[in-house]
């Protein structure tokens, strides 16, 4: 890898020095590279309309849910995908048009679906028969016309991770397809007058790196629905595409996998003499992921001769839980220094109190001293979404930056903010206890 760097040979990020972030803001420390971000979003967009098919690029945010982002993808003209309550009320805060928000989810509440529906969500995406029943009476106690997706569980293992594989058979999202449990939604949903069937959705999993599991997605999408005799107006594939969190990982470029599924539901569309449906993508990872990265400052040292040394740095699972739940690898680079000589093969390691508690599990370095900082690259999907506030460590704030120029888009956590909805236990001050 060959880092961009400036005079001071310090690492930059989009013009901005790694170490004036580290300074201004404090570490551990999420920075995004916002003009990246940017094109990630109009790659996918140039290839619909190259092929001049009705598409709808529909951004995950599941990887990254704030304010900022949000207003980012409205920029750019992209819907985007929540999975709850709290998502939605992230977007909503943040302006963003409700109608551009599509609704997934394989067990949303009674509550969600009414904010969804009262608030205008222009698409939920309905995963089993429970939410399909509770949805028609909701729009009817609200006289509302709601546009729906079925969600489809199509029986195509991805190869990827089991964790996060979704669209095998064995799996607890969407209507299954083999037992006639999709046909069976398919016919209530179109007898619910306050429901407006648009298209089927199948999200086959998540960092696959190939394009065969989305054909075969879209293809038998296509062929269900031209099965029941039905013309979709939309065909929805999810996302899953696979980015590169270090020189192991052979991602293909955005377009390779649109331009993919575009074909095939064309020819699809030709087949069965259909007006081409709209297609639909929902890239979570491949638009914010490779776009972040954690800054983290350098702290103690342990060396087990022969065997392993370990660096800690001041964050950790809490902020980044991907490697103890995936074994996820990634690539860390020194931003004081990034394109100088490794000496050492050293574990990356947090401060919590867990052995699985690794940033990168072997990095070659070169020498390092406490305060140092070290940037832990591709680590803008799922690492903020997925913090926590194990060992009640506060969680890291993110910075934006765009074109030289930067801003806090979230504060960090604060040690009041970790006790702000605490209460004080007052039975233990009754004189029983005391006695
Ligand atoms: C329904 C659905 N859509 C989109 C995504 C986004 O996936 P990714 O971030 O891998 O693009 C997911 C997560 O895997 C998902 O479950
Ligand atoms: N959170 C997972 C992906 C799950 C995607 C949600 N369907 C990850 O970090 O890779």
């Amino acid at each position: 890898m060959n880092y961009s760097t400036n005079a001071q040979s310090h690492l930059t990020i989009d013009g901005v020095d790694a170490m004036t972030l580290a300074n201004t803001y404090g570490t551990p420390l999420y920075v995004y590279d916002v003009s990246k971000i940017r094109q990630t979003m109009r790659a996918f967009k140039a290839i619909f309309e190259r092929e001049q098919v009705p598409y709808v690029v529909s951004y995950a945010s599941k990887a990254f849910s704030t304010k900022a982002i949000y207003q980012v993808a409205q920029q750019e003209g992209i819907h985007a995908d929540i999975v709850s309550g709290g998502e939605l009320y992230t977007a909503l805060s943040a302006g963003f048009n409700p109608q551009h928000l599509s609704f997934n989810g394989n067990n949303k509440s009674w509550e969600e679906l009414t904010l969804a529906v009262t608030k205008g969500v222009g698409t939920i995406i309905v995963d089993n028969f429970l939410e399909l029943q509770w949805l028609g009476e909701i729009t009817a106690a609200h006289g509302v016309k709601q546009n729906i997706l079925l969600r489809i569980s199509p029986g195509i293992a991805a190869h990827t991770h089991e964790f996060i594989s979704t669209g095998q058979q064995d799996s607890k999202f969407g209507f299954d397809l083999l037992t006639g449990q999709a046909k069976r939604a398919f016919d209530l949903a179109t007898h619910d007058n306050n429901l407006t069937l648009r298209g089927l959705h199948a999200h086959i999993g998540s960092q696959i790196f190939d394009v065969t599991g989305f054909e075969k997605n879209a293809a038998l999408l296509a062929d269900t629905a031209h099965h029941w005799g039905w013309e979709p107006e939309v065909i929805n594939v999810g996302g899953g595409f696979g980015i590169r969190y270090t020189n192991d990982d052979t991602p293909l470029p955005e377009s390779a996998y649109a331009a993919a599924i575009i074909q095939t539901l064309k020819a699809k569309a030709d087949t069965f003499g259909w007006q081409m449906p709209a297609i639909w993508i929902e890239p979570g990872r491949s638009i914010v992921g490779p776009a972040g990265q954690t800054l983290y400052t350098i702290g103690a040292r342990k060396e087990i001769p022969d065997l392993r040394t370990y660096l800690a740095v001041d964050g950790g699972m809490g902020d980044n839980i991907r490697p103890a739940l995936y074994q996820a690898n990634y690539d860390a680079v020194l931003a004081n220094n990034p394109n100088a000589q490794t000496a050492e093969v050293v574990r990356v390691a947090g401060k919590y109190c867990e052995s699985g508690d690794v940033l990168v599990w072997e990095q070659a370095l070169p020498h390092t001293q406490p305060g140092d900082i070290l940037s832990v690259q591709a680590t803008g999907a799922y690492g903020y979404a997925m913090a926590s506030n194990y060992n009640r460590n506060p969680r890291p704030a993110v910075a934006f930056v765009e074109d030289g120029g930067h801003q806090l888009v979230v504060e960090r956590e604060s040690y009041a903010d970790l006790v702000a909805l605490d209460r004080d236990y007052e039975l233990a001050s009754t004189p029983q206890a005391e006695q």
